[in-house]
Protein backbone atom coordinates (compact mmCIF):
# COMPACT_ATOMS: atom_id res chain seq x y z
CA UNK A 1 0.00 0.00 0.00
CA UNK A 2 2.32 3.07 -1.05
CA UNK A 3 2.99 5.10 1.76
CA UNK A 4 -0.01 4.91 3.29
CA UNK A 5 1.01 2.77 6.71
CA UNK A 6 -1.11 0.30 8.19
CA UNK A 7 -2.21 0.86 12.16
CA UNK A 8 -4.67 -1.96 12.27
CA UNK A 9 -6.85 -4.11 10.36
CA UNK A 10 -7.97 -1.47 6.99
CA UNK A 11 -6.79 1.26 8.90
CA UNK A 12 -4.11 3.70 7.18
CA UNK A 13 -2.10 6.22 8.29
CA UNK A 14 -2.22 8.46 5.63
CA UNK A 15 -1.01 11.49 6.82
CA UNK A 16 2.01 13.86 6.19
CA UNK A 17 5.15 15.40 6.82
CA UNK A 18 5.57 19.64 6.77
CA UNK A 19 9.38 20.27 7.26
CA UNK A 20 8.44 24.12 5.23
CA UNK A 21 6.66 25.72 8.19
CA UNK A 22 9.30 27.12 10.34
CA UNK A 23 6.45 28.20 13.33
CA UNK A 24 3.69 26.37 14.22
CA UNK A 25 0.66 28.18 14.81
CA UNK A 26 3.03 31.46 13.78
CA UNK A 27 4.29 31.18 16.97
CA UNK A 28 6.23 27.92 18.21
CA UNK A 29 9.61 26.55 16.56
CA UNK A 30 9.73 23.71 14.43
CA UNK A 31 12.77 22.69 14.32
CA UNK A 32 12.45 18.97 13.36
CA UNK A 33 8.96 19.28 11.63
CA UNK A 34 5.54 18.59 12.19
CA UNK A 35 3.16 15.82 11.11
CA UNK A 36 -0.28 16.10 10.10
CA UNK A 37 -1.92 12.56 10.63
CA UNK A 38 -4.87 11.40 8.91
CA UNK A 39 -6.26 7.82 9.19
CA UNK A 40 -8.35 6.13 6.61
CA UNK A 41 -11.06 3.16 7.99
CA UNK A 42 -12.29 1.15 5.42
CA UNK A 43 -15.18 -0.70 6.05
CA UNK A 44 -17.96 -1.35 3.55
CA UNK A 45 -18.19 2.28 3.71
CA UNK A 46 -14.83 4.83 4.08
CA UNK A 47 -13.96 7.43 6.54
CA UNK A 48 -11.31 9.72 6.72
CA UNK A 49 -10.43 11.00 10.53
CA UNK A 50 -9.30 14.24 9.97
CA UNK A 51 -7.23 15.84 7.03
CA UNK A 52 -4.13 17.64 6.85
CA UNK A 53 -2.93 21.57 6.31
CA UNK A 54 -3.80 22.38 2.69
CA UNK A 55 -0.26 22.88 1.64
CA UNK A 56 0.27 18.49 1.99
CA UNK A 57 -3.20 18.45 0.09
CA UNK A 58 -1.68 16.43 -2.59
CA UNK A 59 0.09 14.23 -0.29
CA UNK A 60 -3.06 13.10 1.50
CA UNK A 61 -5.21 12.50 -1.59
CA UNK A 62 -2.79 10.47 -3.32
CA UNK A 63 -2.01 8.26 -0.11
CA UNK A 64 -6.06 7.71 0.11
CA UNK A 65 -6.18 7.12 -4.05
CA UNK A 66 -3.84 4.31 -3.17
CA UNK A 67 -5.71 2.68 -0.45
CA UNK A 68 -9.04 3.32 -1.71
CA UNK A 69 -8.73 3.50 -5.54
CA UNK A 70 -12.23 4.39 -6.90
CA UNK A 71 -14.27 3.54 -4.60
CA UNK A 72 -15.92 6.75 -3.09
CA UNK A 73 -14.42 8.16 0.43
CA UNK A 74 -17.79 8.27 1.90
CA UNK A 75 -17.38 9.97 5.24
CA UNK A 76 -14.90 12.37 6.66
CA UNK A 77 -14.86 12.95 10.76
CA UNK A 78 -13.60 15.95 11.48
CA UNK A 79 -12.30 16.04 15.35
CA UNK A 80 -11.57 19.25 15.48
CA UNK A 81 -11.18 22.35 13.09
CA UNK A 82 -7.81 24.22 13.20
CA UNK A 83 -6.55 24.37 9.40
CA UNK A 84 -3.62 22.51 9.83
CA UNK A 85 -6.24 19.55 10.38
CA UNK A 86 -9.10 20.75 8.24
CA UNK A 87 -7.85 22.84 5.76
CA UNK A 88 -8.37 19.87 3.01
CA UNK A 89 -11.79 19.89 3.81
CA UNK A 90 -12.86 22.05 0.69
CA UNK A 91 -10.86 20.29 -1.75
CA UNK A 92 -11.77 16.55 -0.90
CA UNK A 93 -15.93 17.94 -0.74
CA UNK A 94 -14.77 18.85 -4.17
CA UNK A 95 -13.07 15.14 -5.53
CA UNK A 96 -15.55 13.04 -3.71
CA UNK A 97 -18.94 14.76 -4.03
CA UNK A 98 -20.91 12.25 -2.15
CA UNK A 99 -18.48 13.31 0.39
CA UNK A 100 -20.69 13.04 4.01
CA UNK A 101 -19.21 15.32 6.72
CA UNK A 102 -19.33 14.00 10.32
CA UNK A 103 -18.76 17.34 13.22
CA UNK A 104 -20.82 17.81 15.96
CA UNK A 105 -23.17 20.90 16.82
CA UNK A 106 -20.06 23.39 17.24
CA UNK A 107 -18.30 21.59 14.52
CA UNK A 108 -20.79 22.64 11.86
CA UNK A 109 -20.91 26.05 12.63
CA UNK A 110 -16.89 26.21 11.81
CA UNK A 111 -17.65 24.04 8.31
CA UNK A 112 -20.00 27.45 7.25
CA UNK A 113 -17.57 30.37 8.99
CA UNK A 114 -14.00 28.48 7.79
CA UNK A 115 -15.41 26.86 4.81
CA UNK A 116 -18.87 27.56 3.67
CA UNK A 117 -19.84 24.58 3.80
CA UNK A 118 -23.71 23.60 4.50
CA UNK A 119 -24.32 20.59 2.57
CA UNK A 120 -24.29 16.97 3.68
CA UNK A 121 -23.39 16.95 7.05
CA UNK A 122 -23.84 14.68 9.84
CA UNK A 123 -23.78 16.51 13.13
CA UNK A 124 -23.08 13.48 15.80
CA UNK A 125 -23.49 13.94 19.37
CA UNK A 126 -21.47 12.31 22.82
CA UNK A 127 -21.46 8.80 22.48
CA UNK A 128 -23.23 8.51 18.71
CA UNK A 129 -22.19 6.15 16.73
CA UNK A 130 -21.06 5.90 12.82
CA UNK A 131 -21.63 2.15 11.13
CA UNK A 132 -19.05 1.66 8.08
CA UNK A 133 -20.08 -2.13 8.41
CA UNK A 134 -17.18 -3.74 9.72
CA UNK A 135 -16.00 -0.67 11.55
CA UNK A 136 -18.55 1.58 14.15
CA UNK A 137 -16.53 4.88 14.90
CA UNK A 138 -18.41 6.03 18.50
CA UNK A 139 -18.09 9.70 19.75
CA UNK A 140 -16.96 11.42 22.53
CA UNK A 141 -16.79 15.25 22.73
CA UNK A 142 -13.49 16.57 24.47
CA UNK A 143 -14.44 20.58 24.55
CA UNK A 144 -11.23 22.90 24.93
CA UNK A 145 -8.99 20.12 24.22
CA UNK A 146 -7.91 22.00 22.06
CA UNK A 147 -10.73 23.99 20.84
CA UNK A 148 -14.41 24.29 22.52
CA UNK A 149 -15.48 21.70 19.62
CA UNK A 150 -13.47 19.07 20.04
CA UNK A 151 -14.15 15.21 19.42
CA UNK A 152 -12.56 12.42 19.35
CA UNK A 153 -13.65 8.75 17.89
CA UNK A 154 -12.95 5.35 19.28
CA UNK A 155 -13.29 2.51 16.97
CA UNK A 156 -15.61 -0.36 18.45
CA UNK A 157 -13.61 -3.06 17.11
CA UNK A 158 -10.09 -2.69 16.65
CA UNK A 159 -10.21 -0.25 19.87
CA UNK A 160 -8.03 2.49 18.47
CA UNK A 161 -8.57 5.89 19.54
CA UNK A 162 -8.53 8.65 17.49
CA UNK A 163 -7.56 11.84 19.45
CA UNK A 164 -6.53 14.91 17.32
CA UNK A 165 -4.70 17.29 19.20
CA UNK A 166 -4.67 15.25 22.22
CA UNK A 167 -1.61 13.35 23.23
CA UNK A 168 0.03 15.03 20.00
CA UNK A 169 3.34 16.87 19.53
CA UNK A 170 5.96 18.50 17.00
CA UNK A 171 8.29 16.56 15.04
CA UNK A 172 8.14 14.68 11.91
CA UNK A 173 7.57 10.86 11.43
CA UNK A 174 10.60 10.03 9.88
CA UNK A 175 10.42 6.73 8.85
CA UNK A 176 8.79 5.48 12.09
CA UNK A 177 5.16 6.57 13.34
CA UNK A 178 4.95 4.33 16.26
CA UNK A 179 6.39 4.37 19.44
CA UNK A 180 7.64 1.47 19.16
CA UNK A 181 9.95 2.34 16.03
CA UNK A 182 11.11 5.97 17.15
CA UNK A 183 13.16 7.61 19.71
CA UNK A 184 10.12 8.12 22.24
CA UNK A 185 12.68 10.16 24.43
CA UNK A 186 13.29 13.08 21.51
CA UNK A 187 9.49 13.09 21.10
CA UNK A 188 7.98 12.94 24.83
CA UNK A 189 10.16 16.14 25.14
CA UNK A 190 8.16 17.51 22.26
CA UNK A 191 4.81 16.26 22.96
CA UNK A 192 5.54 18.10 26.30
CA UNK A 193 6.33 21.42 24.67
CA UNK A 194 3.21 20.96 22.76
CA UNK A 195 0.99 20.17 25.43
CA UNK A 196 2.60 22.77 27.90
CA UNK A 197 2.52 25.94 25.45
CA UNK A 198 -0.83 24.78 23.29
CA UNK A 199 -3.00 22.60 25.21
CA UNK A 200 -1.83 23.32 28.94
CA UNK A 201 -3.98 25.93 29.96
CA UNK A 202 -6.67 23.84 29.31
CA UNK A 203 -5.92 21.48 31.90
CA UNK A 204 -8.66 21.30 33.95
CA UNK A 205 -10.53 20.51 30.41
CA UNK A 206 -7.74 17.62 29.89
CA UNK A 207 -8.62 16.01 33.28
CA UNK A 208 -12.71 15.82 32.71
CA UNK A 209 -11.23 14.05 29.26
CA UNK A 210 -9.53 11.58 30.82
CA UNK A 211 -11.89 10.92 33.79
CA UNK A 212 -14.70 10.45 30.66
CA UNK A 213 -12.32 8.01 28.63
CA UNK A 214 -11.03 6.21 31.32
CA UNK A 215 -13.26 3.63 31.16
CA UNK A 216 -12.30 2.68 27.37
CA UNK A 217 -10.29 -0.31 26.30
CA UNK A 218 -7.30 1.41 24.38
CA UNK A 219 -5.22 -0.50 22.14
CA UNK A 220 -3.47 2.08 19.80
CA UNK A 221 -4.44 5.96 20.51
CA UNK A 222 -3.87 7.75 17.51
CA UNK A 223 -3.17 11.90 17.66
CA UNK A 224 -3.02 14.07 14.65
CA UNK A 225 0.92 14.83 15.06
CA UNK A 226 3.40 12.82 16.11
CA UNK A 227 4.07 9.06 17.11
CA UNK A 228 0.96 6.70 16.78
CA UNK A 229 0.77 4.77 20.60
CA UNK A 230 0.71 0.99 19.78
CA UNK A 231 3.42 -0.23 22.54
CA UNK A 232 2.28 1.87 25.37
CA UNK A 233 -0.74 4.21 24.96
CA UNK A 234 -1.31 3.68 29.36
CA UNK A 235 2.08 5.48 29.51
CA UNK A 236 1.49 8.91 27.15
CA UNK A 237 -2.43 9.19 28.91
CA UNK A 238 -0.21 8.97 32.17
CA UNK A 239 2.11 11.91 31.15
CA UNK A 240 -1.49 14.08 30.12
CA UNK A 241 -2.63 12.93 33.52
CA UNK A 242 0.62 14.10 35.44
CA UNK A 243 1.14 17.28 33.35
CA UNK A 244 -2.32 18.65 33.06
CA UNK A 245 -2.22 17.83 37.55
CA UNK A 246 0.59 19.96 37.01
CA UNK A 247 2.70 17.35 38.63
CA UNK A 248 6.43 18.37 39.13
CA UNK A 249 9.72 16.82 38.91
CA UNK A 250 12.75 17.76 41.25
CA UNK A 251 14.95 20.16 39.49
CA UNK A 252 14.76 23.98 38.53
CA UNK A 253 14.99 26.21 36.10
CA UNK A 254 16.56 29.14 35.85
CA UNK A 255 15.81 31.65 34.14
CA UNK A 256 17.72 35.35 33.18
CA UNK A 257 17.37 38.49 31.51
CA UNK A 258 21.01 40.69 31.09
CA UNK A 259 22.13 42.96 28.98
CA UNK A 260 25.71 43.66 29.98
CA UNK A 261 25.95 39.79 32.75
CA UNK A 262 25.76 41.25 35.79
CA UNK A 263 21.70 40.00 36.44
CA UNK A 264 23.34 36.67 34.50
CA UNK A 265 26.09 36.28 37.67
CA UNK A 266 23.49 36.47 40.10
CA UNK A 267 21.69 33.77 38.27
CA UNK A 268 24.45 31.56 38.09
CA UNK A 269 25.48 31.93 41.94
CA UNK A 270 22.39 30.58 42.72
CA UNK A 271 22.86 27.58 40.27
CA UNK A 272 26.17 26.83 41.46
CA UNK A 273 25.01 26.79 45.25
CA UNK A 274 21.71 24.12 44.12
CA UNK A 275 24.41 21.95 42.34
CA UNK A 276 26.64 22.10 45.74
CA UNK A 277 23.80 21.09 47.35
CA UNK A 278 23.29 18.12 45.13
CA UNK A 279 20.37 19.32 42.36
CA UNK A 280 21.46 17.25 39.05
CA UNK A 281 18.76 18.47 36.90
CA UNK A 282 19.25 22.17 36.60
CA UNK A 283 18.38 23.95 32.96
CA UNK A 284 19.57 27.93 32.44
CA UNK A 285 17.86 29.93 29.91
CA UNK A 286 19.11 33.06 28.86
CA UNK A 287 15.77 34.44 28.19
CA UNK A 288 16.95 36.95 25.37
CA UNK A 289 18.08 33.81 23.38
CA UNK A 290 16.09 30.35 24.32
CA UNK A 291 12.61 30.35 22.51
CA UNK A 292 9.57 30.55 25.25
CA UNK A 293 8.17 27.20 24.32
CA UNK A 294 11.52 26.08 25.11
CA UNK A 295 11.64 27.64 28.78
CA UNK A 296 7.99 26.92 29.42
CA UNK A 297 8.65 23.30 28.78
CA UNK A 298 11.16 23.02 31.16
CA UNK A 299 9.45 25.19 33.87
CA UNK A 300 6.31 22.90 33.44
CA UNK A 301 8.50 19.85 33.92
CA UNK A 302 10.22 20.97 36.91
CA UNK A 303 9.42 22.41 40.31
CA UNK A 304 12.04 25.04 40.78
CA UNK A 305 12.55 28.02 39.24
CA UNK A 306 14.80 31.03 39.80
CA UNK A 307 13.98 33.93 37.57
CA UNK A 308 16.48 37.15 37.55
CA UNK A 309 15.76 40.19 35.48
CA UNK A 310 17.49 43.46 35.10
CA UNK A 311 15.68 46.86 35.42
CA UNK A 312 14.73 48.11 31.76
CA UNK A 313 13.57 51.12 31.37
CA UNK A 314 11.38 51.72 34.84
CA UNK A 315 10.16 48.02 34.16
CA UNK A 316 11.33 44.36 33.45
CA UNK A 317 13.57 42.90 30.91
CA UNK A 318 11.04 43.18 27.89
CA UNK A 319 11.66 39.20 27.24
CA UNK A 320 11.39 38.43 30.70
CA UNK A 321 7.95 40.29 30.67
CA UNK A 322 6.94 38.22 27.73
CA UNK A 323 7.81 34.80 29.66
CA UNK A 324 5.48 36.00 32.92
CA UNK A 325 2.84 37.46 29.99
CA UNK A 326 3.22 33.57 29.03
CA UNK A 327 3.40 31.73 32.21
CA UNK A 328 -0.03 33.92 33.78
CA UNK A 329 -1.70 33.18 30.35
CA UNK A 330 -0.82 28.83 30.92
CA UNK A 331 -1.76 29.24 34.39
CA UNK A 332 0.40 26.81 35.49
CA UNK A 333 0.38 26.03 39.31
CA UNK A 334 2.46 24.65 41.94
CA UNK A 335 6.02 25.69 41.75
CA UNK A 336 8.58 27.18 44.22
CA UNK A 337 10.02 30.31 42.90
CA UNK A 338 13.28 32.52 43.90
CA UNK A 339 13.43 35.96 42.49
CA UNK A 340 16.39 38.01 41.75
CA UNK A 341 16.71 41.79 40.31
CA UNK A 342 18.90 44.19 39.24
CA UNK A 343 19.27 48.15 38.66
CA UNK A 344 20.98 51.29 38.90
CA UNK A 345 18.92 53.57 39.48
CA UNK A 346 15.65 52.49 40.36
CA UNK A 347 15.49 50.53 43.12
CA UNK A 348 12.70 48.26 43.37
CA UNK A 349 11.57 48.20 40.04
CA UNK A 350 12.15 44.37 38.97
CA UNK A 351 12.07 42.85 41.91
CA UNK A 352 8.30 44.58 42.83
CA UNK A 353 7.35 43.48 39.52
CA UNK A 354 8.82 39.50 39.70
CA UNK A 355 7.02 40.12 43.53
CA UNK A 356 3.63 40.92 41.89
CA UNK A 357 4.02 37.72 39.10
CA UNK A 358 4.68 35.26 41.96
CA UNK A 359 1.73 36.62 43.75
CA UNK A 360 -0.78 36.62 41.33
CA UNK A 361 0.28 33.13 40.18
CA UNK A 362 -0.33 32.18 43.71
CA UNK A 363 3.40 30.32 43.81
CA UNK A 364 5.30 29.74 46.74
CA UNK A 365 7.98 32.04 47.36
CA UNK A 366 11.68 30.69 48.95
CA UNK A 367 14.06 33.45 50.40
CA UNK A 368 15.75 35.72 49.71
CA UNK A 369 14.96 38.39 47.40
CA UNK A 370 18.27 39.05 46.32
CA UNK A 371 18.45 42.67 44.74
CA UNK A 372 21.52 44.22 43.48
CA UNK A 373 22.94 47.76 42.24
CA UNK A 374 24.72 47.64 38.88
CA UNK A 375 27.01 44.72 39.85
CA UNK A 376 27.24 41.87 41.94
CA UNK A 377 29.70 42.49 45.06
CA UNK A 378 30.03 39.48 47.92
CA UNK A 379 26.75 40.16 49.56
CA UNK A 380 25.12 39.93 46.45
CA UNK A 381 26.98 36.54 45.65
CA UNK A 382 26.18 35.48 49.27
CA UNK A 383 22.50 36.53 49.51
CA UNK A 384 22.49 34.32 45.61
CA UNK A 385 23.84 31.27 47.27
CA UNK A 386 21.65 31.24 50.36
CA UNK A 387 18.62 31.48 47.78
CA UNK A 388 19.80 28.46 45.95
CA UNK A 389 20.96 26.40 49.00
CA UNK A 390 17.00 27.21 50.07
CA UNK A 391 15.79 26.15 46.88
CA UNK A 392 17.53 22.83 46.58
CA UNK A 393 16.66 21.99 50.18
CA UNK A 394 13.06 22.46 49.16
CA UNK A 395 13.65 20.32 45.87
CA UNK A 396 14.94 17.94 47.99
CA UNK A 397 12.13 17.75 50.16
CA UNK A 398 9.86 16.37 46.75
CA UNK A 399 12.14 13.91 46.17
CA UNK A 400 10.15 10.44 45.57
CA UNK A 401 6.97 12.71 43.96
CA UNK A 402 8.71 12.81 40.31
C1 LIG B 1 18.71 50.46 27.83
C2 LIG B 1 18.84 50.38 29.31
C3 LIG B 1 17.81 50.77 30.13
C4 LIG B 1 17.92 50.72 31.50
N1 LIG B 1 16.89 51.13 32.27
C5 LIG B 1 17.05 51.16 33.63
C6 LIG B 1 16.02 51.64 34.47
O1 LIG B 1 14.97 52.04 34.01
N2 LIG B 1 16.23 51.67 35.80
C7 LIG B 1 17.40 51.24 36.36
O2 LIG B 1 17.57 51.28 37.56
N3 LIG B 1 18.38 50.75 35.58
C8 LIG B 1 18.24 50.70 34.23
N4 LIG B 1 19.24 50.24 33.47
C9 LIG B 1 20.45 49.76 34.11
C10 LIG B 1 20.43 48.26 34.33
O3 LIG B 1 19.19 47.76 34.73
C11 LIG B 1 21.42 47.86 35.39
O4 LIG B 1 22.67 48.45 35.12
C12 LIG B 1 21.56 46.38 35.53
O5 LIG B 1 22.42 46.12 36.60
C13 LIG B 1 22.15 45.78 34.28
O6 LIG B 1 22.28 44.41 34.45
P1 LIG B 1 22.97 43.52 33.34
O7 LIG B 1 24.46 43.72 33.40
O8 LIG B 1 22.57 42.14 33.76
O9 LIG B 1 22.41 43.89 32.01
C14 LIG B 1 19.13 50.28 32.09
C15 LIG B 1 20.16 49.85 31.27
C16 LIG B 1 20.04 49.92 29.89
C17 LIG B 1 21.18 49.48 29.03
Amino acid sequence: MYEAIPVKKDIFWVGANDHETDLFESLWPLPRGVSYNAYLVVGEKTALIDTVKSSSMNVLIDKIEAVIGKRPLDYLVVNHMEPDHSGSMKVLKAIYPELKIVGNAQTKGMFESFYALTDDIVVVKEGDVLDLGGHQLRFHMIPMVHWPETMVAYDLESKVLFTCDAFGGFGTLDGGIFDDEVDMGFYEDEILRYFSNIVGRYSPQVQKAIEKLKGLEIAVIAPSHGPVHRRNPAKIVALYDRWSRHVSECGAVVVYGSMYGHTQRMAEAVARAMAEEGIERIIVHDVSRSHVSYVVKDIWRFRGLVLASCTYNMTLFPPLATLLEHLRNKMLKDRLVGLCGSYTWAQSVALKSLLEFAHSGGWELVDPQVEMKSAPNRAVLEACSLLGKNMAGRLKACDGRA
